[in-house]
């Protein structure tokens, strides 16, 4: 179907929202009002600025307040018209009234429709009335669909709007009684479920599908049962699209709109857990620490100054050739059934190809980089046929086993673009997200998880000035965690110390024996699924640290409960040694 972006959604001047459009490869756009009025672009040169990028002017909106008012202003109606005309827009969105002096009469609604819909019929134009989540006496997609029934002009349909049917939890039964050929336009957004006015909901928190919590998937699948077949158009109303790069924001809704319809893309391949982590660095002294952990050295690699680590299913590759000042994680890998589907799959999503330099006889994994710049990797089993052997073996005696999940901070206007690009790409489904307090600030954390492959995402919640520590950490899965860091201490790996005030109100809440726990740093969670022990290593330099962690009976979280006091201490034991050094 074609695919179409209200302006509003994008950011910058109304060219550059028009490029942007452009080269993430829509079709149309919905010219924002405001985007025209505040250009300095006369409406034909707007047309013509569109028409040269391949995209049409599919609506103009929105033409407020006007139905069943005392005195309704046609005169304002004729002017835009001519804007209209000028532009080629066919459609203009009339959204409904929410002046204090619009009148509870759907007959005089439906009169002034029609007269309005007679009047833009007279110049080949038509007009699709759609029901704010807020107006004053339509705010339901079915009560302005009943006005436009009553009208019953050809030039008069109704146009739907996803968020402000999902927002109100109607009832969708009535799409499927309207005509498709009534349905003029289907605007489509996305959002989380927030308990607050809905008008701040919308102007601020609507996102692409695939972002939020609304079914917007089931609503258009209604929508083309009705018959509709105008575009699939996208109107997100977000105050951080509205400050971030516009043909990012661009890209990243047409990937919403390629996911949400399925068609082209190739089907995910199954993914058998994490191949590999890579972190770049600069110093061997993660190597001591890898050591410790009970890794062994596996190999260098054939060509690169790029180094395996093994212990048991776990794979960390230290990459010396892209070591910033601080360890980083550089690259996360899936193990994947099929890596050629993995990645068209993420072609098809648009994910942008890491260029790779490839010695002869090595094996060709494909990778893409994500929003942040982490590039993932699709691996089949001969990757690791690109180590030359070390023999050395793996240490006893400390437990664990697999990558159990990877915590990546996202750059502040990076969180919902990252979460859509693992939820398509990987196919990993979100679980809720959850706030976390952190003593230099909120942070925000979602985890998308498909089998063995969990990525979390953490993000300030407000953008910052300040030079905050974007941590990101590997965690690893072990079957007996106060094993696990009794082996560690004892080969002298630096543990995160955990306060006595965080035991002391584990027994107070839930009176178990906290000695053992206390004893090791040990942190502690239980919901009725079941309980998680896992304790953090110190930090590798600023960002990079590991965590540890035993999953009993079915618990599925990542122990969100402990971050806050994960954060602290980590801060806390910053301060310290800055504190010790002066
Ligand atoms: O927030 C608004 O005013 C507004 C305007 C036009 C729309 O289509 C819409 O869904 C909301
Ligand atoms: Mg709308």
């Amino acid at each position: 179907m074609k695919r179409s972006i209200a302006t509003v959604c994008l950011s910058g001047t109304l060219d550059e929202k028009l490029d942007a459009a452009a080269s993430a490869g829509f079709d149309g756009v919905e010219l924002f009002e405001a985007d025209l009025i505040n250009s300095p672009l006369r409406p034909d040169e707007v047309r013509a600025l569109a028409d040269a990028r391949g995209l049409t002017i599919d609506l103009y909106q929105p033409f407020r307040d006007f139905e069943a008012m005392p005195e309704p202003d046609f005169r304002r109606a004729e002017a835009k018209f001519d804007v209209m005309e000028a532009l080629g827009a066919p459609t203009m969105l009339v959204c409904s009234n929410v002046s204090p002096h619009a009148i509870d009469d759907d007959a005089l609604a439906a009169a002034q429709l029609l007269e309005l819909a007679s009047r833009a019929d007279a110049r080949g134009l038509k007009i699709a009335y759609e029901a704010l989540a807020w107006g004053r006496h339509v705010s339901e997609y079915d009560h302005a669909w009943r006005i436009v029934e009553r009208a019953d002009h050809p030039a008069l349909g109704t146009c739907l709007d996803s968020f402000h049917i999902l927002s109100r939890g109607t009832s969708l039964d009535t799409i499927d009684a309207i005509p498709g050929e009534k349905i003029f336009y289907l605007q489509l957004a996305d959002a989380p479920f927030l308990s607050m006015d809905v008008l701040q909901w919308s102007r601020h928190y609507r996102c692409f599908p695939g972002q939020g919590a609304l079914d917007v998937r089931g609503l258009l699948a209604r929508v083309l049962a009705a018959g509709y077949s105008g575009p699939l158009s996208l109107e997100v109303f977000n105050d951080v699209f509205r400050q971030a790069d516009p043909c990012r924001t661009a890209i990243d809704a047409m990937r919403s709109l390629i996911l949400l319809e399925d068609e082209p893309l190739p089907e995910p391949a199954a993914l058998n857990g994490f191949a590999f982590v890579e972190i770049g660095v600069d110093s061997p002294e993660i190597e001591d620490l890898l050591r410790a952990m009970g890794f062994a050295h596996v190999g260098p690699h054939r060509s690169k100054p790029v180094q395996l680590f093994q212990h048991g299913e776990i794979r960390v590759v230290l990459n010396h050739g892209v070591g910033e000042d601080d360890p980083e994680v550089v690259a996360i890998a899936v193990d994947s059934s099929d890596p050629d589907a993995s990645a068209a799959r993420a072609e098809a999503l648009l994910a942008p190809r890491v260029e790779r330099r490839r010695g002869a006889g090595e094996a060709d994994l494909t990778a893409v980089a994500a929003p942040d710049g982490t590039a993932v990797f699709f691996c089949g089993p001969d990757w690791l046929d690109d180590f030359l052997p070390t023999g050395e073996a793996e240490s006893d005696g400390v437990p664990i086993e697999r990558i159990d999940h990877i915590t990546l901070a996202q750059p502040f206007e990076a969180f919902d673009e990252a979460g859509l690009f693992y939820r398509s790409v990987l196919a990993l489904e979100p679980s809720a997200s959850a706030e976390l307090a952190a003593p230099d600030g909120l942070v925000r954390s979602r985890a998308y998880a498909a089998g063995d492959v969990r990525v979390v995402l953490n993000v300030p919640a407000l953008a910052s000035t300040r030079e905050r520590s974007e941590l990101q950490h590997v965690a690893f899965a072990t079957s007996d965690a106060l094993a696990a860091a009794r082996a560690m201490r004892e080969r002298g790996v630096p543990l995160l110390a955990v306060p006595d005030n965080y035991y002391d109100d584990l027994e107070a809440r839930l009176g178990i024996d906290t000695a053992p726990l206390r004893e090791l740093g040990v942190l502690y969670d239980r919901t009725p699924e079941g309980e998680l022990l896992h304790f953090y290593t110190a930090r590798l330099g600023g960002r990079v640290f590991f965590e540890v962690l035993e999953r009993r009976g079915g618990y599925r979280g990542y122990g969100a409960l402990n971050s806050p006091v994960r954060m602290a201490a980590q801060t806390g034991g910053e301060r310290h040694a800055e504190g010790a050094g002066a």
